[in-house]
Parts: C-alpha cells; structure tokens; sequence
C-alpha cells in the first residue's frame, strides 16, 4: 500500500508573491487525488514543494514520520525515492531510446545487473501499452505514447507516490480516457498513493476518489469526490462548467462585484452560460468513477476509502451524504446503518470498525450540518503523520484553529 501524504499549514512565496498560504490536506495511502484550480494557482508549485524541489517557508509535509520541510537533504533524499513523478512532457531524453530513458533511474539509483534492469523495464512498459516500441527515439512517437513512457519510468523505482502533472495536456479526449483508464488500472495493481494536478473536467469527475481545490491563495475545498462535484461554491460551480461567469476572471480574480453581478445574471436566465464549455466535457454532479479494467485486480482503495469517508459522513455537506450513499449496495447500507432515499438529516452514525487510531463514537448523532469552515480534516488520523523522533517537531496549531480539510475561500 503507498503512503499517506499529510500536509500542514504549508505556505509559499516566491519574494513578496504569495502563491498559497495555510495549506492543510492529507493524501490517504493508495488512493487517487486530483488538484484542480485555475491556471496559475501554484499547482506545479505544490507539486514540487511535496517532493522537496521547492521549500515552502510555513508548514509542514510528513511523509513516513519526516517533514521534508525541515529535514536534512539526507534523508531527503531517502523520502524521495518513495516518489514517481510524470511531468508534463514526460521529460525524456530525447536522445535515447524509450528503452534507455526507462532504464535511466535504475541506471542512476541502484546497482542492479543489466539483466534485472531489462526484467523491470519490460514489466513497466507492458504495464502501460509500450511493447514493442524500446527502439523508438521520442521524436518518434506520439505525444500520448510520450505520457505512456514517461509514466513507465516513473515506475520503475516502484513508488509508494506517484505524482502526475496535467497528464492531459496536449492529448486529444480520447487519448486522455485511455490515459485516465491507465491510471485506474495501475492504481489497481501497485496501489500507490495517486495525485493529479488536471484542468481535465472529465479526469476530476471520474478519476480520483478525492479532490481538492486551490484559487485566490488557499486551498478552497480538499475531501472526498463527492463534496465537490455535488457543491454550489460559485468558484466550483464556474470551474466544473467552464463558465466565464463567475469569480474566476481571465488572468486573475474578478472585482467582486462583477462575479456577484454576472453569478445573478446567469441564475437569471441572462447570460451566455456554459457556451465554449470546459475541456473534458464539463458539468456537476456525480457519474460513475472508472473501474479497472476486467481481469485487473480490484482497487484495494476503494474499501479502505469507504470505511475512512463512512466515518467523517456526518461531517459532510447534505449532497455529498447523498451521493455517497446512492453509491453503497443495500447490503453496504446496511452495514453502515444508513438508507438511500431518506435524505441527508436521516443518516445513522457510523458503525465503529474499531482501529486503534480512531476515538470510539458513542452517541448517536442527528446531523446539524456545521458550516464548512469549521469541519474537521478528518476523524481518522493515521500514524504515518507522527514524527519521527529525529525530526524536529513542527509548531503546533494556534489556539482554537480548525485543520479544515473543506474551508470555504476568504472564509476562516
Ligand atoms: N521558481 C519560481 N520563481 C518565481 N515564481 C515562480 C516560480 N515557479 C512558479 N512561480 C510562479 O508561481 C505561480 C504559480 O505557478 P504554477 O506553475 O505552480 O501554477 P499552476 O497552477 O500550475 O498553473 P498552470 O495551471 O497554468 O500550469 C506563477 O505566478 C508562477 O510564475
């Protein structure tokens, strides 16, 4: 199973640009996240803060009981092995061949014998589609078979975290769903922690099995999929519909007033709406998440997430109750004492499937739904976000501070 990511308080800026501030979420181990946001957000920047290519100046990020915010470029550099990175080109060399370009790391990083690198560099390149094509230069090949080989290398380390940069970009829709469909399957069969940064509508909606949010220097929303395809934050809702209408402006945040005024307009009937629509198909709602592929072992996180979301419901907005528990069988709600149809206020507390990490629950809870700014990161705490001794201890909320995991932009 890959490891959890838990990032705290983290903030970054580059001289007196804040690019986000207060950043708080937690990866849960081998399942798939997506980051969305606007271009611009710090996306990227995030994506190499949580590899330690960038330090942020506030903040942690623990990953196996070390904040590599604050560790020695030692052990840096022992946490980074556990991460596979796909940039956005694939970043290969584009001398080599795929095969020598896969082979790079293993080459670089280890000392194993030719024979074991040809073994491992096959097993990759199968994994993902490339059979037959070692030989090929990457001038060679399509843009889509370039993100293949790129992933393939990303691999061959075998990773516990594997960190995807716009997968997406410059493949046409149907290369981008045979890609999305590659990466369920090898979320299947590694069961790697996933994290997707996409402008990608239809990767977001049927993708990851959670998603979060930056815009205006903060994380707006982090939580289970269905909090954000199921929300009416006027930022979410412009995003997920591709709309101009909205607080997201064209290179920076609207004035205000003008989003408020347009917001009323289109729920007016008076605007141009959804036209020129999103990349990916755009929309809210849930749909279907993607399966592997038949043949392909189960998502060993799809079982873990339910349990780990089953025991924050309560804490979560009306529509995404629903949603999720639309999606269990009868026999799922059963077992979590919750029924489909009888609305959100009608959720039963959780069954306890007692670990030694999680409080007992005693009472059984109506759900006053509570503002979004004040719920909790999440109820289940794994133990790979405690420090380990050798590191030094990060400095501890502030009094009466909240770790958010869904806050509401500008609210605090
Ligand atoms: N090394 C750097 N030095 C100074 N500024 C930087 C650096 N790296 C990124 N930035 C700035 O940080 C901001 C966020 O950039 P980033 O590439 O992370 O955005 P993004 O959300 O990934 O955007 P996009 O969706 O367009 O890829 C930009 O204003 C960028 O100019």
């Amino acid at each position: 199973m890959g490891v959890e990511v838990v990032v705290e308080g983290l903030s970054k800026s580059f001289g007196k640009q804040t690019i986000w501030r207060d950043v708080s979420l937690t990866l849960p181990p081998g399942e798939i996240s997506v980051l969305l946001g606007p271009s611009g957000t710090g996306k990227s920047v995030f994506l190499k803060s949580l590899v330690g290519l960038l330090k942020p100046e506030h903040g942690r990020i623990v990953i196996t009981g070390t904040d590599i915010v604050r560790c020695s470029e030692h052990k840096l550099y022992d946490v980074r092995k556990l991460f596979g990175v796909l940039f956005q080109d694939g970043a290969l060399f584009g001398s080599m061949n795929l095969f020598d370009n896969i082979a790079f790391p293993l080459r670089e990083h280890t000392k194993k014998g030719e024979a074991e690198i040809r073994r491992i560099v096959l097993e990759k390149m199968e994994m993902v589609g490339l059979i037959g094509a070692e030989k090929k230069l990457p001038g060679e090949i399509s843009g889509g078979m370039r993100k293949r080989a790129g992933l393939a290398r990303a691999l061959v380390l075998d990773p516990e975290i594997i960190l995807f940069d716009e997968p997406d970009s410059g493949l046409d829709p149907v290369r981008v769903a045979y890609l999305n469909q590659l990466i369920v399957d090898l979320n299947a069969q590694i069961d790697a922690t996933f994290l997707i940064v996409t402008h990608d509508i239809g990767t977001a909606r049927t993708v990851p099995d959670n998603i979060g949010m930056l815009f205006r220097r903060e994380l707006v929303m982090f939580g289970p999929r269905e909090v954000l395809l199921t929300s009416t934050e006027p930022v979410v809702e412009q995003f997920l519909m591709g709309r101009r209408e909205g607080p997201i402006g064209m290179s920076e945040e609207k004035d205000a007033g003008q989003a408020a005024a347009e917001l009323a307009a289109l729920r007016a009937g008076g605007t141009s709406g959804t036209l020129g629509g999103p990349k990916g198909g755009g929309g809210t709602g849930i749909v279907p998440q993607l399966e592997p592929t038949a043949g392909l072992p189960i998502r060993r996180a799809v079982e873990r997430r339910r349990d780990r979301v089953m025991q924050i419901l309560h804490t979560l907005p009306p529509s995404a109750q629903d949603a999720i528990i639309n999606s269990l069988t009868r026999e799922e709600q059963q077992h979590y004492g919750v029924f489909a149809g009888a609305g959100a206020t009608q959720v039963q507390p959780p069954v306890q499937t007692a670990t030694a990490n999680q409080a007992p629950n005693p009472t059984p809870r109506p759900t006053p739904f509570p503002r979004t700014a004040d719920l909790p990161q999440s109820e289940w705490q794994p133990q790979s976000g405690a420090l380990s001794s050798d590191d030094a201890p990060a400095a501890a909320p502030a009094p009466g501070r909240k770790r958010g995991w869904l806050r509401r932009g500008g609210e605090k």
